[in-house]
C-alpha cells in the first residue's frame, strides 16, 4: 500500500498565527529599539514635520527583511519607505508597518512607544500586533486577541459601557479640539492621555471605552491597533458610522478621522 505523505498545514494559514509571526519579528524590533533608547539618539524632522530616529529606521529594516522571509508575497507599505517615496502598488492583501508609532514619546522618555505590524485584507486588518518594547507588554489580534505582559500571557476583551460613564482616551502629544467635542456629545466619567496605538490596546484590554481621533493619521499608526481592538470585541468607526477602512494609496494612505469604541457605538 502506498502512503501519501500528510502536507501539514501552512503555519501562517489562519489569523491567529499570522498575528503570532508578527508579535516575534515585533519583539525582535523592539530588542533594536531599545539598544538605541538605551545609548540615546538624536531625531531629525521629516518632510511632514514629524520626528525620526536611527531606532525608526532599525526597527523598520528588521521587520522588512522578517517579512520578506515568512510572507514574501505581500506587498508591505512601511513608514520610513514611505517617507522616502518608497510604496509599493497594493492590492486587496498587504502588510502596513509602523517600526515606532509614537517617536514623540520615545524622545520624551515616557516609554509609551510601539511596534505595529497589520495585515490588510479587502480593506480590513485580519491579523496585527502592537509592541511596546519600553514596559516589555505585547498585544495582538487575529481571530482572537491577547496580551503578553510580564511573561505571561492572557486572552484580552473589551468591557460593557459602564453605567456611571464612558472613560475616553486622547492622544498625549496631539490632542486637537475635534476630538474634545466629540467627546462632548457624550457621558464621559474619566478622560486619560496616551501616546500611540496603546490607545486602541487600552480599549481592547477593557480599561477604557472610547478614542476619538480627528486628527491627522496615517493608516500604519492605526492598522495593527484596529486588529487588536476588532478582535478583542472592539470596533473602529469614521465618526458617523460608516466603516473605517484601508488602502487609501491615492490619498497617500492618510486617513481622515476615526473613532475606537470598546462596544457598538453608545445613542448620544
Ligand atoms: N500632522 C500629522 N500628519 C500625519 N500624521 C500625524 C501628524 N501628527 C501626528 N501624526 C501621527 O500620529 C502618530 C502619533 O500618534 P499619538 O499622537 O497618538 O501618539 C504619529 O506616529 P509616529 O510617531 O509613528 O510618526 C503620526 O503618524
Ligand atoms: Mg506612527
Amino acid at each position: 500500500m502506498t502512503q501519501t505523505a500528510q502536507t501539514s498545514p501552512s503555519p501562517l494559514s489562519s489569523p491567529d498565527a499570522i498575528a503570532h509571526a508578527f508579535a516575534e519579528i515585533a519583539r525582535e524590533a523592539g530588542a533594536a529599539i531599545m539598544q538605541v533608547y538605551a545609548k540615546g539618539c538624536d531625531a531629525r524632522i521629516k518632510d511632514d514635520r514629524s520626528p525620526v530616529t536611527e531606532a525608526d529606521e532599525v526597527a523598520e529594516a528588521i521587520i522588512l527583511r522578517r517579512l520578506a522571509d515568512v510572507m514574501p508575497d505581500v506587498p508591505v507599505v512601511a513608514e520610513e519607505c514611505a517617507a522616502k517615496g518608497v510604496i509599493p502598488d497594493v492590492g486587496r492583501r498587504f502588510i502596513l508597518v509602523d517600526p515606532l508609532d509614537g517617536t514623540k514619546e520615545f524622545l520624551n522618555r515616557n516609554g509609551e512607544f510601539t511596534v505595529n505590524i497589520a495585515l490588510i485584507e479587502d480593506g480590513r486588518p485580519v491579523a496585527g500586533c502592537v509592541f511596546a518594547p519600553a514596559v516589555d507588554t505585547l498585544y495582538a489580534g487575529g481571530d482572537t486577541a491577547w496580551r503578553v505582559r510580564d511573561g505571561a500571557e492572557e486572552t484580552i476583551s473589551t468591557r460593557a459601557y459602564p453605567v456611571e460613564g464612558l472613560t475616553a482616551l486622547c492622544s498625549r502629544s496631539h490632542p486637537d479640539a475635534k476630538s474634545e467635542a466629540f467627546l462632548a456629545e457624550y457621558a464621559i466619567a474619566d478622560r486619560r492621555e496616551a501616546g500611540s496605538s496603546l490607545k486602541f490596546c487600552r480599549v481592547a484590554e477593557g480599561v477604557a471605552d472610547v478614542y476619538p481621533r480627528f486628527g491627522p493619521t496615517m493608516e500604519w499608526d492605526v492598522a495593527a491597533g484596529h486588529a487588536v481592538l476588532s478582535a478583542a470585541g472592539g470596533q473602529v468607526l469614521m465618526p458617523d458610522g460608516e466603516d473605517f477602512l484601508y488602502g487609501k494609496a491615492a490619498a497617500g494612505f492618510r486617513n481622515v478621522a476615526f473613532v475606537a469604541w470598546g462596544q457598538d457605538a453608545p445613542r448620544r
